[in-house]
Formats: structure tokens, C-alpha cells, sequence
């Protein structure tokens, strides 16, 4: 059985206000997570993906289905019963959410009051999670002390504090700048790597999603519309809004509005060319045009990396005698998926 799993999950909302139509926030979703697994949710502002995070750590159960962490069925137990269930998770949140009245220490030390950890163990406890996340000597530091990012590895240490085998991330990095989103994700995959903690991350940004997740899951209107591998998603999205998403990193090939400009500019036949599979290189394909004397110029696209694994898109103008240009376009067709931009 999975660590985390969602069978046919619904949650409905009354609407608000008097008139209002009930709100289907989730829509029978399915859902497994596996121990160890970094998974990606995507989706946009509504798509439903807070609700279904609450729904994990039973901080709401669902209208309809089940909802399962380690074997127990979180949406049918009493509070009492889900206590255990919830010290197995830790989560962190966009904003943070530190105690400003506490130091570094203090906010720490919060969750292992909470959970009754004695008081013997505190110390060696806190200042081994301080030190994980670099901030060893910000101890006795208050929140508004400190950076973003510094505040996000005290939420880090905090949700550790009880040796959670899940971690519940929302929006982690959104209020963060480029740089401090890099070095938290980085801490992120060493959560997940070292301590093998399972690691459930909301997110609108697939960059987020690149650096840090194995699987990802697509939410549009209260469904998981696409879900899988970080690169088969990426490299080959097959719904409308995985597409959406994907093209934030790499358009599949130039966009309509910008193909009379690219016309203006460039001369010669436009074919897009997508890199899915290692086995075939861009070099490999620019010798089949310069075997064949065809001019290539580079207009649009780029690769990026998944993983050490690249995928991507390159749009070429291409000039030359017809009849070299038609022979070159047909033998890369045999290597890469091809297409001519109209
Ligand atoms: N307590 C509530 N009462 C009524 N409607 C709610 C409630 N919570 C969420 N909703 C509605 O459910 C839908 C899904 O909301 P949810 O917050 O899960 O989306 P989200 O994908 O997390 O969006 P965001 O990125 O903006 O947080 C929205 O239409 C929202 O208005």
C-alpha cells in the first residue's frame, strides 16, 4: 500500500452567501503517493490543491471517499485518534508562519512540547536540527530577525522537529527570491534524501517543480487532470493544462503571436523539432543539414534539463535548394518528432 493514499476524494463546499451554488473544490480524485517520493501538485489559484493538502494532514475530510497515510484512514478518525497521525507530518507553509514572539529556538522546541517529547531530549534535538539547516548560530534570533529564507529553514527544522515521515509543503519558495528558492529547494531534496521523508509540495511554478520533484500531479477544477514522472510530463504533456504549464519552461514551439514577426525576420522553411529521448542530440540532427548543404538558423525554443535528462523544443528556419531542404526535413522526421510551423 502506498504511504498516502486519495480514492475517489470529493469535498464540496456550501457557497457562500445566500443564492450561491455549492462549491465541488475536489472532484473524485485519486491519488498515491510512495514512501521517499517527491510529488509536485501544480495547478491554478483554485484548482483545488490547498484543500486537498488539508484533506492529508486531516485538518478537513472529504465530502466523499477516502483518505489514507500509512495505513490508517485519516478521514474517519476522532481528534484523538488522528494525533499520532498527525506527528507523522510536518508541513510548511508560504509565509512561514513563526511564533515572532518565540526565538528560533523557541519555535522549534514548539512541536516537541506539543508532542510531549521529554524535556532531557530537547536540547541535543533542536540544536541537531538547527545545524541541518544552517542556522546554528541564529538560535537565539527572533523571526523578524531574520531573511525569507532563513525563516523558511526554521519552518524546515520545525516540521522535522518530530521526525515526520511525510512533509506537507505549500508554496514554499513562492515568497522567496530566485537565489533563496534555490538553496531551499536544495534543502528540500537533502529532507527527502537523508531522511527519506516523503515530500507533498504545492506550487504554481514548474521550476519548482523541475529542480525538486519525481512525480508530479496536474489539478484543473477540483480533478487531477494529468499525472506521472517529471519528465514524461514534461517532455511529452499530453492535457491542455499540463501544456499551459510546460510552456512557462519551454513552448513547444513559437506562439502565434509572434510567428509574423519571426516571418519578417527569417526566410526559408520553419520546422520544430522535439527532443524527448537522450538517444538523439540537436548535433545529431544539425549534421543532417549540413551533410546536405541546408542552412539552418535557430528562431525559437530551447532544452532543459530534467534531472540530468533533457527534453525541449528548437524551431529552425531552414534555406537552401527545395529538393536538399525536403531530404533533410524527411531524415530528421525519422529521428525526432517534427513539425512545420504554418
Ligand atoms: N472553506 C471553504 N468554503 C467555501 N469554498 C471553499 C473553501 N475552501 C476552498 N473553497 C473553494 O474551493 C476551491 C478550491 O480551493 P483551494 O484553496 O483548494 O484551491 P487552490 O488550488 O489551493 O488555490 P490557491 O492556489 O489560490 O490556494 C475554490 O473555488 C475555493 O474558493
Amino acid at each position: 500500500m502506498a504511504l498516502i493514499e486519495i480514492s475517489a476524494v470529493s469535498r464540496e463546499f456550501p457557497g457562500r452567501g445566500a443564492a450561491a451554488q455549492p462549491v465541488l473544490a475536489l472532484d473524485e480524485v485519486d491519488l498515491r503517493v510512495e514512501e521517499g517520493d517527491i510529488l509536485g501538485i501544480v495547478g491554478y489559484s483554485g484548482a483545488g490543491k490547498s484543500t486537498l493538502l488539508r484533506l492529508i494532514n486531516a485538518l478537513d475530510k472529504p465530502t466523499a471517499g477516502t483518505v489514507t497515510v500509512d495505513g490508517r484512514e485519516v478521514s474517519s478518525l476522532n481528534e484523538r485518534k488522528l494525533l499520532p497521525v498527525r506527528a507523522d507530518i510536518g508541513m510548511i507553509f508560504q509565509q512561514f508562519n513563526l511564533l515572532s514572539n518565540r526565538t528560533v529556538w523557541g519555535n522549534v522546541l514548539y512541536p516537541l512540547q506539543v508532542a510531549k517529547v521529554p524535556k532531557a531530549e530537547h536540547q541535543a534535538r533542536i540544536s541537531e536540527l538547527l545545524h541541518f539547516v544552517g542556522l546554528a548560530d541564529k538560535a537565539h534570533a527572533y523571526p523578524n530577525e531574520l531573511s525569507g529564507g532563513q525563516k523558511q529553514r526554521v519552518g524546515i527544522a520545525r516540521a522535522l522537529a518530530t521526525n515526520p515521515k511525510i512533509l506537507l509543503a505549500d508554496e514554499p519558495t513562492s515568497a522567496l527570491d530566485p537565489q533563496t528558492t534555490d538553496e531551499v529547494l536544495a534543502l528540500l531534496r537533502r529532507v527527502n534524501e537523508e531522511f527519506g521523508i516523503t515530500i507533498v509540495l504545492i506550487t504554481h511554478e514548474m521550476e519548482v517543480v523541475r529542480v525538486l520533484a519525481h512525480n508530479v500531479a496536474v489539478m484543473e477544477k477540483g480533478r487531477i487532470v494529468e499525472q506521472g514522472p517529471v519528465y514524461d510530463l514534461f517532455s511529452n504533456p499530453a492535457h491542455p493544462a499540463t501544456k499551459r504549464f510546460v510552456s512557462t519552461l519551454v513552448e513547444e514551439g513559437p506562439p502565434e503571436r509572434t510567428r509574423a514577426r519571426l516571418r519578417d525576420k527569417h526566410e526559408g522553411r520553419f520546422i520544430t523539432l522535439s527532443f524527448r529521448d537522450e538517444s538523439v542530440t540537436p548535433s545529431d540532427v544539425f549534421a543532417q543539414f549540413i551533410e546536405r548543404g541546408v542552412r539552418f538558423e535557430l528562431i525559437h525554443g530551447g532544452i532543459e534539463d530534467v534531472h540530468g535528462r533533457t527534453f525541449g523544443h528548437l524551431t529552425l528556419a531552414l534555406t537552401g535548394e527545395d529538393a536538399a531542404v525536403a531530404e533533410a526535413v524527411s531524415a530528421v522526421s525519422a529521428m525526432v518528432e517534427t513539425k512545420e510551423v504554418p
